[in-house]
């Protein structure tokens, strides 16, 4: 059989990330070369251990690390590239340092990747109501109840397919009823936006720091009648905005949704809703202390692998 090897050249921490990503595409195997580890043989004595190595001898990456996928010829690798490449630069919006995030084939014919990614898109359902689905697929909701949320992926975050933007839209389909305003903060590709809308929420503002983001949101706003009125611009965080809305959403880096916790507090009403996600394991106490210590209470908690999802609430004074 055939093999197409990928190789990501990236960072130490993003070894563990990298590797997922490789594996959940098909790969069968990763080959893992990380300067980390040869630091800890160098600091052998291989002399006295009786060793006939000598580290310097054994050919290793000298900086960073390089992750090495086999893909069986079953696959057909120029088709899940641009996703690998997509996916790893997305890490970085999760506090992972990929850089120089570069991804190198052997034996692959690369001249058609600019039409051939759009393969790898393909409808995404994500609850029993919402479905993502690529603008270029001609799909049809299998049951009245199916919404749909149709996006060109693009440059932005946002396709449905990642755990955090997931979690957010099950925490929007648990919260809103009907009629609802919202603000969307780091909106990217805007699928929170339109996915709230589909869920019959109102009012929708929406924010993000990144023009591409931006950019990117409303052509993909312009894709989903529903979300015509949706409004977008560039702003970081909620500094400098004004106006009270009943839901908050963000998926966006724990350390950014820290600062964010008092200023979603100021524009949220006594019973609104403040939904994060992004969070990792190792930063959801940080996060859920921070929320409960600025007033909230928390009323549930969603995990999808190592991600979690918070739905807090403004309390009442009954509460
Ligand atoms: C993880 S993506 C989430 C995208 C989309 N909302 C989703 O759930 O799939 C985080 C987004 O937050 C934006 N962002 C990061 N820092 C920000 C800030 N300080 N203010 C506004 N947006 C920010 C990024 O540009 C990015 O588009």
């Amino acid at each position: 059989m055939n093999w197409t090897a990928v190789t990501v050249t990236t960072t130490n921490e993003a070894v563990e990330a990298v590797s997922n990503i490789l594996m959940e595409h098909g790969a069968s195997g990763v080959q893992i070369d990380d300067e980390k580890d040869y630091e800890q043989l160098s600091q052998v004595d291989w002399g006295k251990k009786g060793e006939i190595l000598n580290v310097d001898e054994i050919p290793h990456v000298k900086n960073g690390a390089k992750i090495t996928a086999y893909f069986p010829a079953t696959i057909f690798v120029p088709e899940i590239i641009p996703a690998i490449k997509h996916q790893v630069e997305g890490l970085k919006a999760f506090g992972l340092a990929v850089a120089p995030a570069e991804v190198t084939t052997d034996k692959v014919d690369e001249t058609n990747w600019a039409t051939e990614w759009q393969k790898y898109y393909h409808p995404v359902q994500v609850t029993r109501f919402l479905t993502v689905v690529p603008s270029w697929e001609d799909y049809q909701p299998k049951t009245k109840d199916e919404r749909i949320i149709r996006l060109d992926p693009g440059m932005a975050f946002g396709t449905g397919t990642h755990p955090t933007t997931k979690l957010s839209m099950q925490a929007l389909e648990l919260v809103i009823h009907g009629g609802e305003s919202m603000i969307d903060v780091g909106t990217g590709s805007g699928v929170l936006s339109i996915t709230a809308k589909q869920l019959g929420a109102g009012d929708i503002r929406a924010y993000d720091l990144d023009q591409v983001a931006v950019d990117s949101a409303k052509k993909n706003l312009a894709l989903n009648p529903v979300a015509a009125d949706i409004t977008v611009a560039a702003n970081n965080l909620l500094t400098g905005i004004q106006g009270e809305a009943d839901i908050i959403v963000a998926n966006i880096l724990p350390d950014v949704i820290l600062p964010l916790i008092p200023q979603a507090w100021g524009l949220l009403p006594v019973h609104g809703y403040f939904i994060t996600s992004g969070i990792i394991t190792e930063k959801l106490d940080q996060v859920l202390d921070a929320q409960r210590k600025q007033g909230f209470k928390i009323l549930q908690t969603l995990n999808m692998g190592d991600w979690y999802g918070v739905i807090a609430q403004r309390p009442g004074a009954d509460d």
